[in-house]
C-alpha cells in the first residue's frame, strides 16, 4: 500500500516535471513513421523500409532546457488487456464483444497498461484510414474505457492518419464513420450517450476542455507537423501564457499571426489565439528551411557557436541579449545537426533522440529575417533562443513600422525567457521537495 501510494507521487511529480505522451495504434499504422518523419527528418517514402517495432520504446522531445516532453511507443502488436479487466471495463456499454477476450496477459512482455496510462498525460492514437478500421477502434474503446477509470484527466488526440491517398470527400466521410463509430460505442442499449463522451467529443478542436480530439494526418505533407504541434501545445504547462504573450504581441505590434517554432523539428509550441491554418503553417516551416539552408551555404563561422554547443541555456540563464537588426542570417560554423539526428537502435531505451543539441549551429541570436510575399504580406523571423524562432506574418504596410516591431519582439523574447525560467525553477524545486 505505501509503496503504491509513493509510487503514485512519484509519477505524479514525475508528470509534472516533464509531461508525457503514449504514442500507440495497430500494427503498421504508421507510428514509427511519424516520429521518424518528425524528429529526425526522415523522408515520408523511406519509411516503407522501417521495421515493425516488437517493444516498448521512449523517446524525449526536448527544446533545449525549455521544453521536455517523453514520447512513448507501444507497439501495435502488444496486447494490453487481461480477458478479466476488457470485459469489465467495456462493461456492456456497446454491447459487442471485445476483441481481446482471448488475452490473458497484461501488455506483452510485462506491461502494464494501467501504469502507462497513469503516468501519461496524453494518449496519440493512431488509425490507418486506409485500412479496416473497426478493429483499431475497438482497441481505442478500450482504452479510453480503462483510462477514464485510472487517470480521468488524459486528453485522447486521434490521428486518422495516411489520409495521402484519399480525395477531400472520402477524408470527411472517413472522420464522420470514426466519428459515429465511436459514440456509438458509448451508447447504451437505449442509445444514450455515455455524457463524458458529450463533453470530451468535439473534432478540430484546440480547446483545452475537449478531452478527444481528431486530426486528419499524414507523413507526406505538413499535416503531421501540424497535428503534433496542437498535441505538443496542449502538454505544456507554459500554454496559457504563451499563447497570452502572442495574442499581446500582435495587438501591440499589427501583426496578424505569429508562432513559436522549434527549427529543428518545425513543431509550433505556441500560437496566438486564432483558428489554424494549413497554409500559413506550411509557409512557416518554408521560411525555417529557406533560413537555415541559405545561412549554411553562405554564413560565417561562429567561434562561439563551435566552443559552446549550449548556447540556449547561456540565454534561459542570464539576462537575454538584445540584438540590433539583422535583415538575415549568418554564422554557419559546421554542418547543421538537422537531420542528421542520430538514431540508438537499443528498443528498451531511446529509439529516436530528439536532442538536447542545439537545432542548428547557423541558428544563433544573429538570426532574423524578412521575406515580402505576394499580396501585400511578410514574413518575419526572430532567434528566441538557439532552438526557438518567432514567426510572424503581418501586412508588408505594417513593416514601416518595423522598429516598433523589433522593439516588441524583444520585449516578447525577454519575457518568454523569464518564463521558461520560472517553470524550470518550479519543477526542480517541485521535484526536490
Ligand atoms: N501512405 C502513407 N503511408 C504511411 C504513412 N505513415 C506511415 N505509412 C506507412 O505505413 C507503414 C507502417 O509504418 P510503421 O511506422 O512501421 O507502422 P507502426 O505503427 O510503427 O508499425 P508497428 O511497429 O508494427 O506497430 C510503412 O510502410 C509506412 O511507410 C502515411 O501518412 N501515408
Amino acid at each position: 500500500m505505501v509503496n503504491d501510494t509513493g509510487g503514485e507521487t512519484r509519477d505524479h511529480q514525475t508528470a509534472v516535471a516533464r509531461p508525457s505522451l503514449l504514442l500507440t495504434g495497430l500494427r503498421r499504422s504508421g507510428k514509427t513513421s511519424i516520429q521518424h518523419v518528425i524528429f529526425s527528418k526522415m523522408q515520408p517514402s523511406q519509411t516503407q523500409f522501417l521495421e515493425s517495432t516488437p517493444q516498448l520504446t521512449s523517446n524525449h522531445f526536448s527544446c533545449g532546457s525549455f521544453i521536455n516532453i517523453q514520447i512513448q511507443e507501444l507497439p501495435g502488436q502488444l496486447h494490453t488487456f487481461p480477458s478479466s479487466q476488457s470485459s469489465s471495463i467495456s462493461g456492456g456499454n456497446s454491447g459487442q464483444a471485445s476483441p481481446y477476450d482471448d488475452d490473458t496477459n497484461l501488455v506483452g512482455g510485462g506491461y502494464n497498461m494501467e501504469r502507462l496510462l497513469k503516468q501519461c498525460n496524453a494518449v496519440v492514437y493512431i488509425i490507418d484510414a486506409q485500412d479496416d478500421y473497426n478493429q483499431s477502434i475497438a482497441r481505442l474503446h478500450l482504452i479510453i474505457q480503462l483510462g477514464r477509470r485510472v487517470n480521468p484527466k488524459i486528453r485522447y488526440e486521434v490521428f486518422i492518419h495516411k489520409v495521402d491517398q484519399l480525395s477531400e470527400e472520402v477524408k470527411r466521410e472517413t472522420q464522420r464513420d470514426i466519428h459515429n463509430q465511436i459514440r456509438d460505442r458509448f451508447a447504451d442499449s437505449s442509445g444514450a450517450i455515455d455524457p463524458w463522451l458529450r463533453t470530451s467529443f468535439m473534432s478540430n478542436s484546440n480547446s483545452q476542455e475537449i478531452l478527444i480530439n481528431f486530426h486528419l494526418t499524414s507523413i507526406y505533407d505538413h499535416s503531421i507537423f501540424e497535428a503534433f504541434s496542437k498535441v505538443i501545445q496542449k502538454l505544456l504547462p507554459q500554454f496559457g501564457q504563451l499563447e497570452y504573450l502572442l495574442n499581446h504581441l500582435l495587438s501591440a505590434s499589427n501583426i496578424e499571426r505569429a508562432f513559436l517554432f522549434d527549427i529543428q523539428t518545425k513543431i509550433s509550441i505556441a500560437t496566438d489565439s486564432a483558428p489554424s491554418d494549413i497554409q500559413i503553417y506550411e509557409l512557416c516551416c518554408d521560411m525555417i528551411d529557406l533560413l537555415i539552408n541559405m545561412s549554411e551555404i553562405y554564413g560565417q563561422p561562429n567561434i562561439n557557436c563551435i566552443q559552446d554547443t549550449e548556447c540556449e541555456d547561456d540565454d534561459s540563464n542570464n539576462e537575454p541579449v538584445m540584438n540590433g537588426n539583422h535583415s538575415s542570417t549568418t554564422n554557419s560554423c559546421r554542418n547543421s545537426s538537422l537531420g542528421t539526428t542520430p538514431i540508438t537502435n537499443n528498443p528498451y531505451t531511446s529509439g529516436i533522440e530528439t536532442t538536447n543539441e542545439p537545432a542548428s549551429n547557423v541558428f544563433d541570436s544573429m538570426s532574423s529575417s524578412i521575406i515580402k510575399l505576394t499580396g501585400h504580406r511578410a514574413l518575419y523571423l526572430k532567434e528566441i533562443n538557439h532552438h526557438l524562432a518567432l514567426i510572424c506574418v503581418l501586412r508588408d504596410e505594417a513593416l514601416s513600422k518595423q522598429a516598433i516591431i523589433d522593439y516588441n519582439v524583444e520585449q516578447f523574447k525577454e519575457y518568454i525567457l523569464k518564463l521558461f525560467r520560472l517553470n524550470q525553477e518550479n519543477s526542480e524545486s517541485s521535484m526536490s521537495s
